[in-house]
């Protein structure tokens, strides 16, 4: 595991925006395509703003392929959706070819959506195991990620597998990566930024293992990435 610290949000965007373009680099001279799964939530809309922008020419936008590590079951239209806030951030601005974004398919309700969702990553994978280049991750303040929530049944799911699940905390189903499926990845990358974050930054980095609680402690790649601003690290005592 990796921590890289900077003191402003605008660094760690910066910092991850060219780990984004070095990990599409690394994929496309190897396998000649990049496959990489988003978060959702409000974190990543700036990285994804700067790598509509700055990063406009320098990555083959052409052999990126675009999952979702999860979605809320809502709409594709609705303004809580993950694909909606990549789409308007993300793939109209690049004019992303429609048939390289896999969009989990709410309007088929969460569990369908889940089962179709499965049935996609096998055909692009050929049947063989799931593995994403990079598997970008945010933090919830109460240390979920994806939506891999505190105390629900996902958590002990041993499976390398997409899972559908109502979620209390929020009142709403949710559509997600089980653990084992975003750690095949060959790369992962937190993006955590702003105070409010500070205590979730130290549960899963520092404190005894507690799944239960602190589900993001369940990431563990061959490469694994925390890009943090400082008033998320704060709380940390090893930086
Ligand atoms: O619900 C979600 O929340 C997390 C964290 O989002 P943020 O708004 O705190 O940045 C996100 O990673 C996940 O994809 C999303 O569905």
């Amino acid at each position: 595991m990796k921590l890289n610290v900077f003191e402003k949000d605008t660094e760690v965007l910066a910092a991850l925006a060219d780990y984004f373009a070095a990990c599409a680099k690394e994929a496309i001279d190897a396998r000649d395509r990049f496959i990489v799964a988003l978060s959702g939530g409000s974190s990543p809309k700036k990285l994804h703003e700067l790598l509509a922008s700055e990063y406009r020419d320098k990555i083959d936008w052409d052999k990126v392929y675009f999952f979702f590590g999860d979605e809320r079951d809502v709409p594709l239209t609705d303004a809580q959706s993950n694909y909606l806030m990549a789409k308007q951030t993300l793939f109209d601005p690049l004019g992303i070819d429609p048939s390289h974004v896999y969009a989990v398919q709410t309007p088929l309700g969460a569990e369908e959506a889940a089962k179709d969702y499965t049935r996609h990553l096998i055909h692009f994978f050929d049947g063989h195991n799931a593995c994403f280049d990079l598997v970008i991750l945010g933090l919830g303040d109460n240390s979920h990620t994806a939506s891999l929530f505190p105390h629900t049944s996902v958590l002990t799911d041993e499976s390398a597998s997409i899972q559908a699940l109502y979620i209390d905390e929020v009142k709403m189903n949710r559509i997600t990566f089980t653990a084992p499926l975003i750690n095949n990845a060959h790369h992962i990358a937190f993006l955590v930024y702003g105070a409010g974050k500070a205590e979730a930054v130290k549960h899963i980095l520092e404190d005894n293992k507690n799944i239960q609680e602190y589900p993001a402690q369940l990431i563990k790649g061959k490469d694994l990435q925390w890009f943090l601003d400082e008033p998320a690290a704060a709380k940390l005592e090893k930086k």
